[in-house]
């Protein structure tokens, strides 16, 4: 899923609209599909809701004619949207209330829905809040068209009164209307993602002619719900760099190297791994692990004898000591504090600086970072570790900074090392220099468990030796790698959890499986 910006969309859009294109015709007709869409999925009977008993029968499944919906109507052409799409559910039986938040809605809008029948009300002040939050909580979906592409800032005035009560009558309902978001849940940071204001989060966003950043990125995507794309024929997005990417498993099967008669253990790619200590060996048997179950042609573990040891009980194909590698994994268990440890990292990185080939760099390297890192070293913090990162630069980041505005925090550590950096997090999100941000959704929370990470740090490493003369071409190339092994990663621990809990080792297990799934084309997106 490839998302714009809201100037790349309105650029795309003109021509369109110069031309008389129907664009708000057909957004409002897609929107109108997906309530009825939601409406026919049988919505859950309601009970006595917050604002008293339901007026109305609860929508036998199936049926349309006689269900409830409720659009919130902002003064743009969001609210536009809103509004026709009211008009074309009113002509199909549905009960329709429209709220105007704004002073001065869609004209056109406006007038079909009233020659539909739709009910007009005003959420002016807060009696107006009031007989809103009470119309919405008996509507089976409730349309959130207050504001799109053309919001700025938080939302204000009685917009942001309407969403904040509203959103707290809807924790508090025990059978909550299903919220339709129309283009994008009205109040988040359509372009970066932030959540600045109240938000009604949204069980599903129908988004017009293209994905927009705010609906992948966190915190904002967090409040959008499944996502889903209106083609409005924008064709000029085609040849425009989008802001933000979500890979698919097609994507990632395209991109995974399949190895062909003709390979052999070096071609597939050796990789080298520091990682592991005598406090913790376990790092280095996972990192390894998650390598390993990458079918990457080789693994040279580089540790003290025990670890080793430890690493070949399980694995017993790792080849302890040095050697030519394609691509390097440092850092994960090591303790910059341990002397011996750092210096092993920091000695292999040289190396692998002249040798030019990718690293990943983890844990315990990344304090031992020098500046001026090529984009083919991947870093991979999780939140504590970039915002401490950031601070040894010279800003000052705290942890609940970087998780409040997490991409920021992501395209400045990528400005200050020059590398390509790879937040972890329930939404993992990468970048390098001058790419789009990837943010991958692949995971179960059940994967926030220790050594995780040390997995992460080995399919990913397994999969930069594979493509290492590819990534040394096209140094771009290493963020997209990232977050297809995100998604390697993140979709292996939800085959591993199936609901349940897992270890980390579970999760390099399932790794092969998740691969064959993938490139066979039997493990579907969503
Ligand atoms: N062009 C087309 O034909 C097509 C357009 N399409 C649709 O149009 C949408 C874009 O429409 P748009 O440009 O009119 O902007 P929109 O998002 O409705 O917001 C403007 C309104 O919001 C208000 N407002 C702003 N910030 C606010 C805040 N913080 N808090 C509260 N209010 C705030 C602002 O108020 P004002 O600043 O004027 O007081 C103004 O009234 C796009 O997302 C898509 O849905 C699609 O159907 C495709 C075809
Ligand atoms: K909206």
């Amino acid at each position: 899923m490839r998302a714009y910006s809201a100037a790349q969309v309105r650029r795309a859009e003109e021509p369109l609209l110069a031309a008389g294109a129907p664009l708000m015709q057909e957004a409002a007709g897609a929107l109108a599909r997906a309530v009825r869409e939601e409406i026919r999925a049988g919505t859950p009977e309601r009970g006595t809701s917050a604002a008293g008993s339901r007026p109305t029968a609860p929508v036998t499944r199936g049926r349309v004619a006689g269900a409830r919906v409720c659009v919130l109507v902002g003064s743009g052409n969001n609210g536009g949207d809103g509004l026709f799409a009211a008009a074309f559910l009113a002509g199909r039986g549905v009960a329709c209330d429209v709220v105007l938040v704004g002073t001065h809605p869609h004209a056109g809008g406006l007038a079909a829905a009233r020659r539909a029948g739709v009910g007009i009300h005003l959420a002016g002040d807060d009696d107006g809040v009031s007989v809103a939050v009470r119309l919405a909580l008996r509507s089976h979906v409730v349309v959130d068209a207050i504001t799109g592409i053309g919001a700025r800032g938080p939302l204000r005035g009685p917009a942001a009164g309407l969403v904040t009560a509203l959103g707290d009558a809807v924790d508090a309902a025990p059978a909550p209307p299903v919220v339709v978001a129309v283009d994008v849940p009205s109040g988040i940071g359509v372009d970066d993602g932030a959540v600045p204001g109240p938000v009604l989060v949204a069980d599903r966003t129908v988004t017009m002619g293209a994905a927009k950043p705010g609906l992948l990125l966190p915190p904002a995507a967090g409040a959008a719900g499944r996502v889903e794309v209106v083609e409005l024929g924008l064709d000029a997005l085609a040849a425009e760099p989008p802001d933000a990417v979500r890979l698919t498993g097609a994507d990632v099967a395209d991109l995974w190297p399949v190895p062909t008669a003709d390979d052999h253990k070096y071609t597939r790619g050796v990789l080298g791994v520091v990682a592991g200590s005598g406090a913790y060996p376990g790092a280095a048997v996972l990192t390894t692990s998650g390598a390993v179950r990458c079918g990457v042609g080789m693994v040279r573990y580089l540790g003290s004898t025990p670890v080793t040891a430890a690493v070949q009980a399980r694995h017993p194909e790792v080849v302890a000591g040095r050697g030519r590698v394609q691509a390097w994994v440092l850092g994960p268990g090591i303790d910059p504090a341990d002397g011996a440890r750092a210096e092993d990292v920091e000695r292999t990185f040289e190396d692998a600086l002249r040798a030019g080939v990718p690293m990943v760099l983890d844990a315990g390297a990344l304090p031992l970072l020098p500046d001026g890192l090529p984009a083919h070293a991947v870093l991979t913090p999780h939140a504590g570790e970039l915002a401490r990162l950031l601070t040894d630069a010279g800003d000052d980041a705290s942890r609940a900074d970087v998780e409040g505005a997490p991409v920021a925090a992501l395209r400045r550590a990528v400005e200050i090392t020059g590398a390509t950096v790879l937040l972890k997090g329930a939404t993992t999100l990468v970048a390098g220099p001058g790419t789009p941000v990837y943010a991958q959704a692949d995971a179960t929370p059940w994967l926030a468990t220790a050594g995780a990470g040390d997995v992460l740090a080995g399919v990913l490493g397994a999969l930069l030796a594979g493509r290492s003369g590819d990534v040394v071409e096209r140094p771009a190339l290493a963020a997209e790698l990232a977050a297809a092994a995100a998604l390697v990663h993140g979709r292996a621990a939800r085959a591993a959890s199936a609901g349940g809990p897992i270890a980390a080792l579970d999760v390099a297990d399932a790794v092969p499986g998740t691969l064959r799934d993938l490139l066979t084309g039997e493990m579907m997106d969503g």
